[in-house]
């Protein structure tokens, strides 16, 4: 974490449900920073949920949106802890600004515990009808896209405090 720290903000990548948004919140309130969820700041900016804006204008044009959103929050000058979306990945010069501006972490989780996690919640379009098998395509079709991160957590058992205290002792100890 080192060298990378004070001009940096915190990234959280992963996949959908391996708690991003929910440690994101915990962190910033643990390092007194703001929390930053990337998915709400895009709901701000469009005035429409993520759902319709994927059900109106399709996937692309959120890809679009979701890339505004991150340089636009990359570029702020006070450290951020930031949750992305799932697939804010998907592009590299996304992750090229993620790697040059913040100190990326990368959250994991098993399939199952994804599914378990996720599958009763409408608010993701990508993972509507059979959540579970949407879940296994996209987890292959995404199995290195996570990589990149400076750092990565296994989340599987793990509770949400106890990934964001686990990033938090790392960044304290730090000085
Ligand atoms: N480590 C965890 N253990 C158990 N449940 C979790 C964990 N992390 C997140 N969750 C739950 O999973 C769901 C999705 O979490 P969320 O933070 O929205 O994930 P993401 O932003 O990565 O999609 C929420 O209901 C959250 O409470
Ligand atoms: O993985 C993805 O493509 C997506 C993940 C979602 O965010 P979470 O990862 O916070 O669920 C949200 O950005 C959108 O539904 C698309
Ligand atoms: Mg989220």
């Amino acid at each position: 974490m080192n060298e990378k720290k004070r001009k940096a903000h915190i990234v959280l990548v992963g996949f959908m449900g391996t708690g991003k948004s929910t440690v994101c919140q915990l962190l910033a309130k643990r390092l007194g920073y703001d929390a930053v969820d990337m998915d709400a700041e895009i709901e701000r900016r469009e005035g429409r949920r993520i759902k319709d804006i994927f059900a109106e204008e399709g996937e692309a044009a959120f890809r679009k949106a979701e890339t505004e959103a991150l340089f636009e929050i990359l570029a702020r000058p006070d450290v951020q802890i930031v949750a992305t979306g799932g697939g804010a990945v998907l592009a590299e010069h996304n992750c090229e600004a993620m790697l040059k501006d913040g100190y990326v972490i990368a959250l994991t989780a098993d399939a199952a515990h994804i599914i378990a996690r996720v599958a009763n919640d409408t608010a993701r379009p990508l993972l509507q009808g059979n959540a579970a098998a949407a879940v296994n395509r996209l987890l292959h079709e995404r199995k290195r896209a996570y990589d990149f991160a400076h750092l990565t957590i296994d989340t599987t058992d793990l509770t949400p405090q106890q990934v964001a205290d686990r990033i938090g002792e790392g960044w304290l100890q730090l000085g």
